[in-house]
C-alpha cells in the first residue's frame, strides 16, 4: 500500500508492514570496539535479521528549508608570529596587578590557570590512551597550578600522581593537597620514582618553575629536570613515549631567553599562562596552548596584548597551527566493557533504546545524530547526517525536504541505511537496514 499526500515543504513516509511483509527487511549491528569480536558480531547480525512483528509504520517528515540547525564557526587559526610575550618583569608586574588594584586572589587564578592546563592536556591527549600523569610540582606557584591541573584531570578521567618534593606552608597549598589526598591522588617522594618514567607514565606535568626562576637548578630539582631530559629527545625511536607538558615556562628554561645551551627539557606541550613569555619564542613542540582566561582590558590594553581569542566558553586555545597529522596514524584504542551475547536484547529496538539513554545519560552532544545513506535508481549511495526525531516498535523518524535528494532516493529506493557513532561511549552503534518504505507527505 502506498500513500502520498503531498504538501509544500513536509514529507511523512510510512511502511504498513502488513502489505509489503517480503520485502522489509530491518537488522541491527553492533560494532562497540575491539572487544567485541567479530563471531559474535556475526550472529547477531544474522540473528538480527527478522521483520518487525507489530505493525509497522516508519515515518519522516520534513522541516522547511533554512531551518537546519547552524553550522558551527570553525575555530581560526592563530599566527603565532604576531602574539605578544611578556618580560620576565611584565609577567610579575601583570599578576601583582590582578592580584592588587584588580581584585584577584591568588587561589582564584591558580584554581583557572589549573583549569586551562587541564584542559588543554585533555585537548590533545586523550585518557584513553594518555591516563597515567605524574605532575612534578614546585615550590612555587607553579607547582601550586601543577596541584589544581592534577585534581581536574583526575576528575576529566585521567590517573594522576603527585611529586612535590618542596612543599610550601601555606593554607593555599595544603589545602590542594588534602583536595588530592581525599581524592586518593597517590604522592610519590623523589626517591620512590622509577629510574624511568617512560615506563609508569604517559604525562608527565612539568610544574616545576615559572616566570620567577632565576639561575640554575638547585636539588631536588636539578635531578628531576635531568630526568625529564634524558627521557625525551625528539629523534628518540620509541614506540610511544610519554609527553612532556610545561606549565608557563618549560622548568630550567630562562624565562626570556629560553633553553641556553640546548640540554634543557623540551616538552611536546607549553601551556603559556595570561601571555606566553619570552622564551616561548624558543619552544619548537608540537602543541602550544593559551590559558589563564582572566585577562581584563585594562592589563591587554596597558601591555598591548595581542592574544588569540578564546572558543566558546574553552579554557584554553592553541597558539599557532596544529602539527601535521599523519592521517593514517590516527587511531584511538578503545576499552569498552565486555559485551556478551546473553546481555544483548531479544529485539534490536529495545536494545537501540538501552544504547541510546546510555547515550544520552552520557551527556554526548546530539546523540541523535546519525548517518542516513541512500541510492536512487542508479544506484549511486549518499550520505548526509540527520536528526532523529523519535523512535518505537515501528519504526525510526526523522524529517526530511521532499524534494531534497534523499527524498528523491527514498521515493526511488525504499532501502535505507542509519548509522550513529557515539564517541565518549566508545560506540559506534548500530547499522540500522530498512526496506519497504511507503511514502506519506503530510
Ligand atoms: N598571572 C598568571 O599568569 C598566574 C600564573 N600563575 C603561576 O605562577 C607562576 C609564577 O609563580 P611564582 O610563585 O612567582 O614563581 P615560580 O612558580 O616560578 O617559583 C618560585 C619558587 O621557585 C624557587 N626557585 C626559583 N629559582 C629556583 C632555582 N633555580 N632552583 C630552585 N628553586 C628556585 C623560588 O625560590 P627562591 O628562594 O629562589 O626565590 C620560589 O620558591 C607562573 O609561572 C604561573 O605558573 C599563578 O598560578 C596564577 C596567576
Ligand atoms: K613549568
Amino acid at each position: 500500500m502506498l500513500r502520498l499526500v503531498r504538501k509544500r515543504t513536509t514529507m511523512t513516509c510510512l511502511f504498513f508492514k502488513q502489505s509489503l511483509p517480503l520485502i522489509f527487511n530491518f537488522s541491527l549491528n553492533i560494532n562497540t570496539s575491539h572487544s567485541f569480536y567479530n563471531p559474535l558480531l556475526s550472529r547477531l547480525s544474522s540473528s538480527f535479521l527478522y521483520p518487525i512483528q507489530s505493525p509497522a509504520v516508519l515515518s519522516f517528515c520534513s522541516k522547511p528549508p533554512g531551518s537546519e540547525v547552524g553550522v558551527r564557526s570553525v575555530r581560526s587559526m592563530q599566527n603565532s608570529e604576531s602574539i605578544s610575550y611578556l618580560s620576565q618583569r611584565e609577567a610579575a608586574e601583570i599578576d601583582e596587578t590582578l592580584m592588587g588594584p584588580l581584585g584577584f586572589s591568588v587561589d582564584q587564578l591558580m584554581e583557572l590557570a589549573g583549569l586551562s592546563v587541564a584542559t588543554s592536556i585533555a585537548e590533545v591527549y586523550k585518557p584513553s590512551e594518555y591516563k597515567r600523569v605524574l605532575a612534578v610540582c614546585g615550590p612555587g606557584n607553579n607547582g601550586g597550578d601543577g596541584l589544581v591541573a592534577a585534581r581536574h584531570l583526575h576528575h576529566f578521567g585521567y590517573k594522576p600522581f603527585v611529586c612535590y618534593p618542596k612543599r610550601t606552608p601555606k593554607p593555599l597549598y595544603s589545602g590542594l593537597v588534602t583536595q588530592l589526598e581525599s581524592l586518593s591522588v597517590p604522592f610519590i617522594s623523589v626517591e620512590d620514582l622509577p629510574l624511568d618514567l617512560s615506563e609508569e607514565f604517559d604525562i608527565l606535568l612539568d610544574a616545576m618553575f615559572g616566570f620567577s626562576y632565576h639561575g640554575v637548578p638547585r636539588p631536588p630539582f636539578d635531578g628531576l629536570i635531568q630526568m625529564l631530559v634524558s627521557l625525551r629527545n625528539y629523534d628518540q625511536t620509541r614506540q610511544k613515549s610519554p609527553a612532556i607538558v610545561s606549565v608557563d615556562i618549560p622548568s630550567g628554561w630562562h624565562v626570556e631567553e629560553g633553553d641556553i645551551g640546548g640540554a634543557g627539557i623540551k616538552p611536546d606541550m607549553l601551556v603559556s599562562l595570561t601571555a606566553p613569555k619570552l622564551c616561548a619564542k624558543k619552544f619548537c613542540g608540537p602543541h602550544h596552548f593559551l590559558g589563564g582566561r582572566f585577562v581584563p582590558p585594562s592589563i591587554a590594553d596597558k601591555y598591548k596584548l595581542n592574544l588569540p581569542s578564546y572558543p566558546g566558553t574553552s579554557m584554553c586555545v592553541r597558539i599557532g597551527k596544529p602539527p601535521q597529522i599523519d592521517i593514517s596514524a590516527l587511531r584511538e584504542n578503545y576499552i569498552s566493557p565486555e559485551f556478551l551475547e546473553e546481555q544483548v536484547e531479544a529485539d534490536p529496538v529495545d536494545q537501540f533504546h538501552k544504547w541510546f539513554e546510555e547515550a544520552l545519560a552520557a551527556g554526548l552532544k546530539e546523540p541523535n545524530a546519525m548517518a542516513l545513506s541512500t541510492a536512487g535508481r542508479n544506484g549511486k549511495p549518499s550520505s548526509r547526517i540527520v536528526l532523529l526525531k523519535g523512535f518505537d516498535k515501528n519504526g525510526f523518524v526523522w524529517f526530511t525536504n521532499y524534494e531534497s535528494q534523499k527524498g528523491h532516493q527514498l521515493s526511488e529506493n525504499p532501502h535505507a541505511s542509519l548509522l550513529f557513532y557515539w564517541d565518549g561511549l566508545n560506540r559506534q552503534v548500530g547499522r540500522l537496514l530498512f526496506a519497504g518504505w511507503s511514502f506519506k507527505l503530510s
